[in-house]
Order: structure tokens, then C-alpha cells, then sequence
């Protein structure tokens, strides 16, 4: 039995298919990764999942967890949205109301995903686990930094406790140190809690530190699937290959020649300097 599990998921917007014919599996504690260029349809197979697809999205495929097909209805799929799939996006601050205390929205979504069985957790005790100190709850998001405001969402999509976090570039809007310190936080948890992670994004090196498996998508559609060390390590697919390369370019250190030789090639003058012309 799996505890995800998505077969040809496709979503369409009148005659544009957005995503077509994706599958995956996920099991409990696994960590998969769904890498892509902008524009693949990487958010809409999350947005699929969790049942908040925008107006107009026409869906087809089916989306199961535990064997059991997820609801169509909307107050059903809010339900279970709250208790066994938790989300972290992007933007923070389009999640969060700015008009609320963190730490009241935070409360009101552990009461929400409260289940009344022994787990009960806490407050403070959520922010601790998030990083966060009791005096930030008493802030509004504009006044938390961005890292901030991203543990308090991950606090949210914590209180319910559920089986499968799905975390959409949750670090792209933040600096470099930032985006460490919460992959970090999101690993921990899920081992910690023993979550299934789906984690979206289009950077090779997170998804490579925090997932065993990866789905490379282009156009909508998934071209490889494997072991994150393999896909990454030795891809076969020609688009994977090129996300590889665009990556190592990316974290290629750039090494600077001594100045004289870069005008020499700038004339175009290297080859007959060295040559002693
Ligand atoms: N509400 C919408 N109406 C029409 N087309 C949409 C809508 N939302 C998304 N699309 C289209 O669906 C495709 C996939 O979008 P999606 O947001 O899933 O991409 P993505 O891979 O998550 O990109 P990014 O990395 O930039 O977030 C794109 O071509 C996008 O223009």
C-alpha cells in the first residue's frame, strides 16, 4: 500500500495541457523530488494533489492516499488536506494573514487539525520545534523576516502533524544562508516525524541533498525518474543532461587569469604570446 500515490495526473486549461500523464508513488518517510525548468508544471501536479487547482484547471488521472481516492468534494478534500498533507509555498506572506498574530494562526490551525487523540501538541512547544520563539507568535508576518515567516507556514503545515509535507520552493524567495537553515529544518522534521516529502524545485543541489528520489519534468510531462545519485549522476535523457549542465555552470567557480593575459585574449593575441610570436 502507498501512501501517495498519483497515476496519469493531467491538467488541462481549455486546449493547453499544462501536465500530462504523471505518475509517482510515495511511500511513508520517503523524500521525492520534482525538478524543472519554470513553467514545466511543477506547481499544478502539487496544486493536483492538494485539491486547489485554480478556476478553469480541467484534472484527469486519479490521486489516492493510503490506497483510497482522494475526494473530489471541497470541504472532504479541505479536510484531509489538513490532516495528512501539509504545504509550504513559495511566498509566505500570501499565505499568512496580515492581520493576525503568527502565533494566533498557527493555534488556530493546530485546533483545526486537532484529532482529539493523545498527540495533542502545543504552542510553544511548535514554534520551538520550527525555530521560532514564543515572541515571534505575538508578531505579524511583516514583521518577521523571511525566514521567519517561512518556518511559521512550515509550523502550520506542521500542527495537524500529517503523514506528507509538500513543500514548493520554499526557499527560493530567501538569501543563501536562509535557504541552508530551513532545507535543513525541513529535513530534520520529516525524519524526525517520519513525513513523505514531495519537494518541488528548480534547484538540482536541494533537491540532491534532501531526496532519494527525483522526477525531472519538461513540458508537463515527467522524462526521467530514478535515484536522485543516478538521475544526477549519470542522466539519460538528453533534457536532464541539460539541467545538469546548467547547474555545474551555475556552481562552477569562476577563476580569473592573471589581467595581462585576459587583454592578450581579448585581442585575440594568447595564442602567438604563448607561442613567443
Ligand atoms: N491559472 C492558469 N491558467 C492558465 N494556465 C496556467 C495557469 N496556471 C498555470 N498555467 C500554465 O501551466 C503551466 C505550468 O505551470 P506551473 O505553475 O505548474 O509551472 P512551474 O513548473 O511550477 O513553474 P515555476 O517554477 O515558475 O513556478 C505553465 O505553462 C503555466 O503558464
Amino acid at each position: 500500500m502507498s501512501l501517495l500515490s498519483v497515476e496519469n495526473l493531467a491538467v488541462h486549461f481549455g486546449t493547453h495541457a499544462a501536465v500530462a500523464d504523471i505518475s509517482l508513488s510515495l511511500e511513508r518517510g520517503e523524500r521525492f523530488g520534482i525538478i524543472g525548468e519554470s513553467g514545466s508544471g511543477k506547481t499544478l501536479t502539487a496544486l493536483a494533489i492538494t485539491g486547489l487547482l485554480p478556476e478553469g484547471a480541467i484534472m484527469a488521472g486519479s490521486i489516492c492516499i493510503d490506497d483510497q481516492p482522494v475526494p473530489t468534494n471541497e470541504r472532504a478534500m479541505a479536510r484531509l488536506r489538513g490532516k495528512r498533507i501539509g504545504m509550504v509555498f513559495q511566498e509566505p506572506m500570501t499565505a499568512l494573514n496580515p492581520l493576525m498574530p503568527i502565533g494566533d494562526q498557527i493555534g488556530e490551525a493546530i485546533r483545526l487539525g486537532d484529532t482529539g487523540g493523545v498527540e495533542h501538541i502545543e504552542l510553544p512547544m511548535l514554534l520551538k520545534e520550527v525555530g521560532l520563539e514564543n515572541r515571534h507568535g505575538q508578531r505579524y508576518a511583516h514583521q518577521l523576516s523571511g525566514g521567519q515567516r517561512q518556518r511559521a507556514m512550515i509550523a502550520m503545515a506542521l500542527a495537524s502533524q500529517p503523514d506528507i509535507l509538500i513543500a514548493d520552493e520554499p526557499t527560493s524567495a530567501l538569501d543563501l544562508i536562509t535557504q541552508r537553515l530551513v532545507l535543513d529544518l525541513i529535513s530534520e522534521l520529516c525524519t524526525r516525524r517520519q513525513m513523505a516529502l514531495l519537494f518541488i524545485s528548480h534547484d538540482l543541489k536541494s533537491v540532491g541533498a534532501l531526496c532519494s528520489r527525483v522526477a525531472v519534468v519538461h513540458n508537463g510531462r515527467f522524462v526521467e525518474v530514478g535515484g536522485t545519485g543516478k538521475v544526477f549522476g549519470a542522466p539519460q535523457q538528453d533534457y536532464t543532461r541539460r539541467l545538469v549542465a546548467a547547474a555545474e555552470f551555475k556552481m562552477k567557480p569562476v577563476t580569473r587569469p592573471p589581467i595581462g593575459e585576459t587583454l592578450l585574449e581579448v585581442r585575440g593575441l594568447t595564442r602567438d604570446y604563448r607561442q613567443g610570436g
